[in-house]
């Protein structure tokens, strides 16, 4: 008996198509099926506007889950940091994997820190979340940096400080490590510098609601952990009304005694820009044993977080 191969939607840059044969190769492992890429081009792919502009949310993510709903591809994988918070009603984030290194690193010219960066360097993000913090550090160590907005793959944004336009650029850890490029990092930036943005590492595997029996098998290369983690970081984005573009940082992780896990820390960050003010707030209480109880724990952070003034450093609202 021959099973049809199941058909994996993915976005074409370097990144996607490295996550998404990490879950291809685990889903063969899983079913002893074939399971075929289909490559999707999306609207954050071809876009030249900066993320911001194009308001954000769900740029990378559209497409895909189009695909989806038109039955050409059976399941699709995201990274978990560009999928819109909002529930969509016909289909379900059937695994959370184990999650990658979270933080943000710094690939900067002649293996420098960010400490180490001279008076008037300019340091490449488009993200006002990485802008807010990296601008805030500076001033509060005495450092003036000029931040530059850039976007495009990761190769384009590490070529501006290998072709010397830029002295650093700011990127994920997981998306290098993921394309075999972390050789280029020349510091991981502590969490208590930059907090990574919401699901930041993670990857989502989402397919239609209908097909209830791959949703079944792909929930087997579900992390618990990751997926609760991850839960009560983008609750609290949601409860703050902001999207992937918006200056907003959430981890969530264990404070453990050895093997012993006591509880669950989920520390948020909001900021402008220019890192003139931060509201950096965490909280911590029982590692949530259900998705309402991690919900939870996202909604009081980010109400405590309101009521120091986060709404009013989120800017203009994206389109
Ligand atoms: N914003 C685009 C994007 N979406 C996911 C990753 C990296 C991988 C991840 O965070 O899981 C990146 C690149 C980056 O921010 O450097």
């Amino acid at each position: 008996m021959t099973e049809k191969a199941l058909r994996l939607g993915t976005r074409r840059s370097k990144l996607a198509m490295a996550q998404s044969g990490h879950v291809a190769d685990a889903v063969r492992q899983l079913t002893g099926r074939r399971v075929e890429l289909v490559e999707i081009t999306t609207y954050g792919d071809t876009s030249r506007e900066h993320l911001a502009q194009i308001g954000g949310t769900g740029v990378f993510v559209v497409a895909l889950r189009d695909a989806l709903l038109r039955g050409e591809v059976d399941f699709a994988v995201h990274s978990l940091k560009d999928l819109p918070t909002a529930h969509h009603p016909d289909l379900v984030l059937a695994a959370v994997p184990v999650r990658e290194d979270p933080r943000d690193v710094l690939v900067a010219r002649d293996g420098l820190t960010f400490a180490e960066l001279p008076d008037g360097a300019r340091v490449g993000t488009g993200s006002p979340r990485r802008m807010a913090q990296l601008n805030a550090y500076a001033r509060s160590h005495g450092m003036t940096i000029e931040t530059v907005p850039i976007r495009g793959n990761i190769d384009t944004r590490v070529g501006y400080v290998t072709k010397g336009e830029l002295d650093a650029v700011v990127l994920a850890a997981a998306g290098l490590n993921r394309i075999g490029r972390s050789d280029v990092v020349t510091e991981s930036l502590s969490v208590d510098t930059v907090l990574p943005a919401p699901g930041q590492g993670a990857l989502a595997i989402e397919c239609t609601a209908a097909n209830a029996d791959l949703a079944a098998v792909l929930a087997e290369l579900d992390d618990p952990f990751t997926r609760v983690a991850v839960t009560a970081e983008r609750s609290l984005l949601a409860a703050l009304e902001a999207g992937c573009s918006a200056p907003v940082g959430a981890l969530a992780d264990v404070l453990a005694d050895g093997q012993i896990v006591h509880e669950m820390r989920l520390r948020g960050v909001v900021g402008n820009p220019d890192g003139s003010s931060l509201v950096q707030l965490s909280t911590t209480g029982p590692v949530p044993t259900s998705h309402d109880e991690a919900m939870a724990l996202g909604r009081e952070l980010a109400d405590e977080m309101l009521a120091k003034g986060a709404a009013g450093l989120m800017g203009e609202r994206a389109l």
